[in-house]
């Protein structure tokens, strides 16, 4: 059999539904799709234009980071250690006044970089000007679900909210037949969007089959605000609006009672955890292990940069472990694999991507990355997902292919040029601070 790729020899870990892994394996890539995988014996009959030797490395699907704001790495550490309303509206949004769209574009290409170095080959974002994230994700080639926010003042993206529904019918438009880039309706919250508008988005979503995010549950100063105003918890509130559904992906889900995550649960509605984020907005803790129990399907987010204050999912993973331990004192709960399922297979799964990434099987994209495992720190190792989870970070990352494709080769960038984005982005923070 002739391929494109082989990645032998490797400590690989599928992430499939029978979690199959093999010690000494191997992968086959044709163009974009993973043509065969196994053990080495049984890979005896592939002939490869290029061989990568991963004996040293563990080899994984890259993770899917289900919920950020790319551009919002221009305000990282621009304000810090104040709750959620304070620093979005004293802080961010004075910030986010001056964006422009090439802003935006910069922001986000610093985004990828950080991104894919730290193994992530799709991510979810919403935001502003959002045309200039899916651009700049399809620069690095990267993976993408994009989605211009929504809510009831101007955006200074598209103006009033009438002219926002044209513009993601554009968008739609523009990126629909795109293999890589996704376009999704993403209202930004309950708090932030009449319940018309909502209505509005969802149905737009059915019509074209594409994912419906929104921010839901995040603060208790959300729930009493949204408990004034409609006499319901955010997340009833959106189960009488008919918006919860497969299709949808609610971000962050921190405050929750039994009721809402039946809601969630029955409904087939998808949570995005961004645990780090809700840590240092003092949001609180989402009750995972319980969305987990209930059969709510659960991936893993960084949310943006201002608020985390990095896109690094093994942090972020390694957080998500942590603190469900301790937070219910049992340590069982959120196990390594269940981790990183949450930041493989069942993100892709939140994103209805789950036939097309977050797992290594043969007819997927060959989306995948290269943990090294000869580093100090990584010695000895009895369980790879142990591994993953507690003691690798993601400066053992050497390689990141999405698409079959090499977009961090030994630890260098292949499609997006750091030095002229870092440099750029430095010269934009001046008129930020
Ligand atoms: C999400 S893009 C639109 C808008 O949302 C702001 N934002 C960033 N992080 C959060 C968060 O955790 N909850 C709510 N809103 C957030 C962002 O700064 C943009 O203005
Ligand atoms: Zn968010």
């Amino acid at each position: 059999m002739n391929v494109d790729l082989f990645v032998e020899n490797g400590w690989i870990l599928t992430m499939d539904g029978g979690d199959r892994a093999w010690e000494k394996g191997g992968m086959a890539v044709r163009g974009e799709e993973i043509v065969a995988i196994g053990s080495m014996e049984s890979l005896s009959h592939i002939r490869a234009e290029e061989c990568i030797n991963a004996a040293e490395a563990i080899v994984l699907p890259g993770f899917v980071n289900v919920h950020t704001h790319a551009s919002m790495t221009l305000f990282r550490g621009l304000a810090d250690d104040l709750p959620l309303m304070n620093w979005l509206e004293n802080h961010i949004f004075p910030a986010e006044a001056k964006l422009t769209e090439n802003l935006v574009g910069l922001g986000a290409e610093l985004a990828c970089l950080e991104m894919m170095a730290s193994g992530t080959t799709t991510f979810c974002d919403m935001y502003l000007f959002e045309n200039a994230v899916a651009e700049a994700a399809n620069r690095a080639g990267m993976r993408a679900v994009v989605g211009e926010v929504l809510y009831d003042f101007p955006s200074p993206c598209y103006g009033p909210i009438e002219k926002g529904f044209a513009h993601v019918e554009k968008m739609i438009e523009r990126w629909n037949s795109h293999p890589r880039i996704t376009v999704a309706l993403k209202p930004h919250s309950p708090y932030l969007c009449a319940p018309d508008l909502l209505q509005k988005a969802f149905q737009m979503a059915r019509t074209h089959q594409l994912p419906f995010v929104i921010h839901l549950s995040e603060t208790l100063a959300e729930k009493e605000k949204i408990l004034a105003a409609y006499g319901k918890s955010p997340t009833a509130h959106l189960a009488s609006l008919g918006v919860l559904s497969p299709q949808t992906l609610a971000a962050h889900c921190v405050v929750m009672d039994g009721e809402d995550i039946a809601l969630l649960a029955e409904t087939g509605t998808c949570v995005a955890h961004n645990p780090q984020s809700n840590m240092k907005l003092a949001s609180g803790i989402a009750p995972v292990p319980a969305f987990l129990q209930a059969g709510i399907p659960v991936g893993l987010g960084t949310d943006g940069a201002a608020s985390n204050n990095d896109l690094n999912m093994f942090s972020e993973m390694r957080t998500a472990a942590l603190l469900h331990k301790v937070a219910s004192g049992d340590p069982t709960v959120m196990d390594a694999r269940t981790v990183l399922r949450m930041a493989t297979i069942e993100g892709a799964r939140c994103l209805g991507m789950d036939h097309k990434t977050g797992s290594l099987e043969v007819g997927k994209q060959a989306d995948f990355i290269l943990i090294r495992r000869n580093a100090p720190h990584m010695t000895p190792m009895y369980n790879p997902f142990s591994h993953v989870i507690y003691a690798a970070g993601r400066n053992d990352i050497s390689d990141v292919f999405v698409a079959g494709r090499g977009v961090y080769r030994n630890r260098t960038f292949i499609t997006l040029d750091a030095e002229r984005i870092c440099a750029g982005v430095r010269e934009a923070a001046r008129s930020f601070c």
